[in-house]
C-alpha cells in the first residue's frame, strides 16, 4: 500500500521472497552482515566489513547477556550478527527471518562454528512469533524494523516474549531533519526498492511505552554510519559486474544517498518492566 508521503507498507512474504531473491547479490554488495557500518571518528581506516561488525558489537553491548542467557535475533539476515553475539557472548541464540534462503545459510554458518556456539535460526514473521511467553532474556532488532508492516505489533510481540526485565535493542532508520522534497524523492525511492520505511524521530517513545516497554536510551547515531555507509556502497556498486546490480533491482544509487543529512540511523534501548501486567 502505497501512503501519501511515498512510502510504501511492507508485506512480509514479499520481503522474504525479494532477500530470496537477492541473497548472493546482497553478498556481494553489503557483505556478510546486513547492515549498516559504525564508525568513530578515530576509525577513518577501518573497512566497511569491520565497521558492521562494530556495529552489531555496539548493539550487543547493551544487551546485558552472558553464557545461559537466551536471545532473540529479529531478523537474523544470513545469521552473521547472531553467530557473532553466540560467540562473543556465550548467549543461545535464536534467530529468525522472512526468508528461507537466508535461514538456510545462516544455520549452515552456525554449523560451522565449534559445538560451544550456540545458535539456530528458523523461518518465521516477527509479526506473530513463534515462541511461548516469557521465553528469552534479550531481543536483538539489528535493522529489521524498517522491514516491518507494523513497528508497534513487532514491539508487542517482543514484549510478550520477553521475561520480566528482558531488553530490545534494535537499530531503525529516521528522518532526523524534515526532507527537501528532491531529497525525499530519493530517500522514498531507496525505502521502496528494499521495501521498508522509516520512522519520525520521536516515534520510538509512543510506540515504546503503547507496547508497555520501559524506555532506557535512544541515540542518533547517524554521524557515525550513514555517510560512510553509502560511501562503500557506492564505491562497491560503482565496480560491480553489471548483473549483479540489476540483481539486485535497485533504482536508486547508493551515491544520491551521501549527502542526504535528513535521512538517520537510530539505536534504542528498551525493557520489559519488572512488574509484569
Ligand atoms: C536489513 S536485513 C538485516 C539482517 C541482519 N539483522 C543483519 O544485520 O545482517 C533485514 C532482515 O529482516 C528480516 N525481516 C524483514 N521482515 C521481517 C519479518 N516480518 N519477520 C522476520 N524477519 C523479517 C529480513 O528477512 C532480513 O533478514
Amino acid at each position: 500500500m502505497t501512503h501519501q508521503d511515498g512510502n510504501v507498507t511492507p508485506i512480509p512474504d514479499e520481503v522474504g521472497l525479494l532477500y530470496d531473491a537477492v541473497v548472493d547479490s546482497a553478498a556481494v554488495t553489503m557483505g556478510k552482515n546486513l547492515h549498516f557500518g559504525y564508525w568513530e571518528p578515530s576509525d577513518s581506516e577501518l573497512s566497511f566489513d569491520e565497521a558492521t561488525d562494530r556495529l552489531t558489537d555496539l548493539l550487543t553491548e547493551r544487551l546485558r547477556i552472558g553464557p545461559g542467557s537466551r536471545l532473540l535475533d529479529i531478523g537474523c539476515g544470513v545469521g552473521t550478527p547472531g553467530v557473532r553475539i553466540a560467540r562473543l557472548s556465550g548467549a543461545e541464540v535464536t534467530g529468525i527471518s522472512v526468508s528461507e534462503e537466508q535461514v538456510k545459510r545462516a544455520n549452515a554458518l552456525a554449523r560451522s562454528q565449534s559445538s560451544a556456539c550456540r545458535a539456530e535460526f528458523h523461518q518465521a514473521n516477527a509479526m506473530e512469533l513463534p515462541f511461548p511467553d516469557a521465553s528469552f532474556d534479550a531481543a536483538v532488532a539489528l535493522e529489521s524494523m524498517i522491514h516491518m508492516p507494523d513497528r508497534g505489533q513487532v514491539l508487542r510481540e517482543i514484549r510478550r516474549v520477553l521475561r520480566p526485565g528482558g531488553r530490545i535493542v534494535l537499530t531503525d532508520f529516521h528522518e532526523r531533519t524534515p526532507l527537501s522534497p528532491a531529497h525525499r524523492a530519493v530517500v522514498n525511492q531507496l525505502l521502496q526498492d528494499i521495501m521498508c520505511t522509516m520512522v519520525q524521530v520521536d516515534d520510538y517513545l509512543r510506540l515504546l511505552r503503547a507496547a508497555g516497554f520501559q524506555f532506557k536510551e535512544m541515540v542518533d547515531i547517524s554521524e557515525e554510519t550513514v555517510r560512510r555507509t553509502f560511501m562503500a556502497l557506492a564505491e562497491r556498486a560503482a565496480h560491480m559486474p553489471t548483473e549483479v546490480l540489476s540483481k539486485l533491482g535497485w533504482k536508486s544509487n547508493p551515491a544520491d544517498m551521501i549527502d542526504i543529512s535528513g535521512f538517520g540511523y537510530l539505536l534504542v534501548v528498551a525493557e520489559r518492566p519488572m512488574a509484569t501486567g
